[in-house]
């Protein structure tokens, strides 16, 4: 745990962390020998040395305050390396969670992030202000009193040395016993979590079912779970210490025994006896404490564990430097791209695909055929598992992610936009734009009239996730701050509803400008978009590409593309003509 607890602080704060640690020991070595220090007070009060009395008393006195002394420093230190810890775990998580692949970031693990980000950090810098202490310095006094028992009579300090595995097994049996059902009781903590959410999230598709009555069964056998859980748990915690409890009354009362028997043959004076089984009793309550400890403790080192499978999770690997880039390369090239998100069912199976500067690419193709996947890999939020994708010439993994990133402007369907005003929300393109070069970006996407729209204009909150704003004005957003950034590439996510006259000349008008100055990638679904295009690219089921040329080409080759059109201009009731 200590061990432990030094990881997550970092290199930078362990020095702080080995003060604290030197000052609990020190203070469990005074108490013990504060404790040990009675014994002689008591023997010669009793036989009423005084000169002696005074002489140990006064060391006692001494030996106390010093006591008081590492007890105030040792917990200051305590509470600075608890809060020290707290801001670092928190920087730390953040700053490794934004290396992480995207990929790490599965169902379940949201959940698990905000918990340990939550309640994880407050349980872990717990363990430093509260648990530290007395676990150092249980153990330290509990072996300094040991120790200082050879002094009087090796025969009870032998016993005392015998009876600290007796201990230790029943306190690891308490322990276990925590331990056995916390990972469950952890587990179904994080799933009903995850259901809170979902079920404030989906109450749009509970209405529109008819939902608003009865049960939420997901959420409803989480919750049951957790109870399970942790009626179970409490059980345990319970058995637990009973068993270390009763250990420890074992020990104590086999000491008292082996005292009494040494009293009666005459080998230790009852006054002494009676100083040493106050010391058998100081000896027996610190790990009376731990044991008491024990459930909190395993819960703290879960925690710990936890936190530490997260900072030790690996990230994308990253150099420090990118490769120069090939100035007369494509754009984006892929090179027999293999990729699946589940090595059971790939995706991608040889994508060679090129982008030359300065085009408009279209890629269409069934829904789940790896559109979406394709830009994704440009973005290189997964790494792929065969060929190469290069952006500039570069292969993206000799890219550092902020130069790659510079490169590329990305405008999805599911946008996110921060819980912060529409002027912030837009200026995420670009920093440092200048206001005016915020608002030009604005108007060519159409965001001038959501401000005008809106109570407080520039500066309304969007909401988080930007619920205030339909899709719509959610995906003008988000061409605002491409074209803000102006970046040499844009892979672009057309949406696949249906858009108003209105959203739809604003989102070609957006086109036309990005056009002008960067390359376009664009998963089209409109049959404007596709026209518009310099070169379709067809994916097919089976994830290759398909068909790839001009949209007159591919439609007097006939096939897939050919099929695709037939189908759109049927629907939108467009003539099919080929030239
Ligand atoms: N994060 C993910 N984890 C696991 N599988 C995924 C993930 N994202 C997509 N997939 C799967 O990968 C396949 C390709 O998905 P992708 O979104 O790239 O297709 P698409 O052509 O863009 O589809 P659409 O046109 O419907 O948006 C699908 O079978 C999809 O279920």
């Amino acid at each position: 745990m200590i061990r432990d607890l030094m990881r997550i602080l970092g290199p930078g704060n362990d020095a702080r962390y080995r003060v604290f640690l030197a000052w609990a020991v020190a203070y469990g070595v005074l108490q013990g020998v504060s404790v040990a220090l009675l014994v002689p007070v008591t023997r010669a009060l009793f036989d009423a040395d005084w000169p002696s009395f005074w002489r140990w008393l006064g060391v006692m006195a001494a030996t106390t305050l010093l006591c008081m002394v590492a007890h105030y420093v040792q917990a200051m230190k305590g509470f600075e390396s608890a809060l020290v810890l707290l801001r670092t775990m928190h920087l730390r998580l953040g700053d490794h969670l934004v290396t992480l692949p995207l990929g790490w970031f599965g169902a379940t693990r949201v959940g698990q992030v905000s918990q340990i980000a939550t309640k994880g950090t407050i349980s872990v810098m717990g363990a430093i202000a509260h648990l530290m202490t007395p676990l150092i310095s249980g153990v330290v006094t509990t072996a300094t009193i040991a120790v200082s028992m050879f002094f009087f009579d090796w025969r009870l300090g032998v016993a005392l040395v015998v009876s600290a595995p007796v201990i230790w097994v029943a306190a690891r049996f308490a322990t276990d016993m925590t331990a056995r059902v916390d990972d469950r009781m952890h587990a179904a903590s994080v799933e009903s979590n995850n259901r809170v959410l979902e079920y404030a999230r989906c109450q749009q598709a509970l209405r529109a079912f008819g939902r608003t009555h009865g049960v939420y069964e997901p959420l409803d056998a989480a919750i049951e779970e957790q109870r399970v859980a942790g009626r179970r748990q409490m059980w345990l915690v319970v058995v637990g210490s009973v068993v270390n409890g009763f250990a420890l009354q074992l020990v104590f009362s086999a000491l008292i025994v082996l005292g009494a028997l040494l009293a009666l043959d005459g080998e230790i004076d009852p006054v002494t006896l009676v100083a040493l089984l106050g010391l058998i009793a100081r000896f027996i309550q610190p790990l009376n404490e731990i044991g008491d400890l024990g459930a909190a403790i395993r819960l703290a080192r879960n925690d710990i564990r936890r936190m530490s499978e997260v900072l030790e999770a690996e990230p994308l690997p990253e150099p420090d430097h990118s490769a120069p880039a090939a100035h007369e390369a494509p754009a984006v090239e892929f090179d027999a791209v293999r990729f699946g998100y589940d090595d059971a069912a790939p995706v991608l199976r040889g994508i060679d695909l090129t982008v030359p500067r300065r085009s408009m690419i279209a890629l269409v193709g069934p829904s789940g055929s790896g559109k979406t996947t394709v830009t994704r890999l440009i973005a290189r939020f997964y790494d792929v598992d065969g060929g190469t994708v290069r952006v500039g010439g570069v292969d993206v993994r000799d890219l550092t992610t902020a130069d790659l990133m510079s490169q590329l402007s990305l405008v999805f369907q599911d946008v996110y936009l921060f819980d912060d005003t529409l002027r912030a929300n837009v200026r995420v393109g670009r920093p440092d734009a200048t206001d005016d070069e915020v608002t030009a970006a604005a108007r060519t996407a159409g965001v001038g009239e959501i401000v005008d729209r809106l109570p407080d204009g520039w500066d309304t909150r969007v909401g988080e996730g930007g619920a205030a704003l339909s899709g719509g004005e959610r995906q003008r957003v988000s061409i605002a701050r491409a074209l803000l950034k102006q970046a040499p590439i844009v892979l672009f996510d057309e949406a696949t509803a249906a858009l108003d006259p209105d959203n739809e000349a604003h989102l070609q008008q957006a086109m036309e400008v990005l056009k002008q100055n960067s390359t376009l990638l664009v998963i089209a679904h409109k049959l404007t978009t596709v026209t518009a295009a310099d070169r379709i690219v067809v994916l097919g089921d089976d994830g290759t590409v398909a068909q790839s040329g001009t949209h007159v080409e591919l439609l007097a080759r006939g096939g897939r593309y050919a099929d695709f059109w037939e189908l759109r201009t049927r629907a939108t009731g467009w003539q099919l003509v080929s030239g």
